[in-house]
C-alpha cells in the first residue's frame, strides 16, 4: 500500500519526503478538497521530489462538468511534472458525463506523455454535493482509458470516508477498480484509528493530509507524523 500525502508548498513537500511518503500530491486546500495548485508550485515540488526517487501527483480541482477546462488543466499538471493527474468529478452528475470528462482528460495527458497516470476521483459524501456516486465511475473511467480511481470526501468538516461508505462498499469499490486493471486509492479525512481497517482493505494507495498536519488541515504537514504513518502501515 503506497502512502500519498498532499502538501500545498515546497516546505511541506520536503516534510513528506523526510517522512517517507511514496507519492507527493501537490494540492491547494484553499481551493477545495481536490483544489488545484499553481503550475510553478507543481514544477518546483516535482524537481525536488524526483531527485528523491519518489512520484509526484497533482490535483486539478473539484471540477465542474467541463471537459475542455478539465483537459487543459490536466495537461498543465502533466507539463508541470506530475506523474499522476487527479480529476475531482465534483460537478459531474452521471456515468455518461464521467466518460466524456475522463476521455478528454486522458487524451490530453497521454498525447503529451503516455507514461503519465490519470485518476478519476469521486466523493464518498456525493449526496451532500449532488455529485456522481463512486459506483458510477469505475466502468466509465476504464472505458475512457483512466489508470486509476479514487474516493475522497468533498466537504472537509471532520467527517471521514467511513461515515459515508461502509467497509463492504469500500471493498467493492476497490474490487471494481482491480477487475478492470485499474489501481484504487482511498482518502477522506482518514484518522489514526483507521490504520487497522485500512490494512484490511488494502487499497493500492491511501491519501492523507489532515492526519499528518500538526493541528488541522490548514496547519502544516510534519515529517514525524508522515513517518509515524508509513511505519504504522508496514
Ligand atoms: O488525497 C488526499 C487528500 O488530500 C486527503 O486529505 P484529508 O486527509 O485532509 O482528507
Amino acid at each position: 500500500m503506497k502512502v500519498l500525502v498532499s502538501p500545498m508548498n515546497l516546505e511541506e513537500a520536503l516534510e513528506c519526503i523526510r517522512g517517507g511518503a511514496d507519492i507527493i500530491d501537490v494540492k491547494n486546500p484553499a481551493e477545495g478538497s481536490l483544489g488545484a495548485n499553481f503550475p510553478h508550485v507543481i514544477k518546483e515540488v516535482s524537481e525536488i521530489v524526483k531527485k528523491s526517487g519518489r512520484e509526484v501527483s497533482a490535483t486539478i480541482g473539484d471540477m465542474e462538468f467541463k471537459p475542455g477546462t478539465a483537459s487543459l488543466a490536466a495537461l498543465g499538471a502533466a507539463y508541470s511534472g506530475a506523474d499522476y493527474i487527479k480529476v475531482g468529478l465534483y460537478g459531474v452528475r452521471n456515468e455518461r458525463e464521467v466518460y466524456e470528462m475522463m476521455k478528454e482528460v486522458v487524451r490530453a495527458v497521454k498525447d503529451f506523455d503516455e507514461g503519465k497516470k490519470v485518476v478519476a476521483a469521486a466523493y464518498g459524501d456525493y449526496t451532500r454535493v449532488n455529485s456522481v456516486s463512486p459506483f458510477e465511475i469505475p466502468e466509465a473511467s476504464y472505458k475512457a482509458g483512466a489508470d486509476g480511481i479514487m474516493v475522497d470526501t468533498a466537504i472537509k468538516d471532520g467527517k471521514d470516508i467511513f461515515s459515508f461508505m461502509k467497509f463492504e462498499e469500500l471493498e467493492r469499490f476497490i474490487e471494481e477498480a482491480h477487475k478492470r486493471g485499474m489501481f484504487c486509492a482511498i482518502a477522506g479525512s482518514l484518522k489514526w484509528e483507521h490504520i487497522d481497517v485500512l490494512k484490511k482493505l488494502n487499497p493500492d494507495i491511501i491519501g492523507v493530509r489532515t492526519m499528518v498536519c500538526e493541528s488541522g488541515r490548514n496547519s502544516s504537514i510534519k515529517a514525524e507524523l508522515v513517518e509515524k504513518l508509513t511505519q504504522a502501515l508496514r
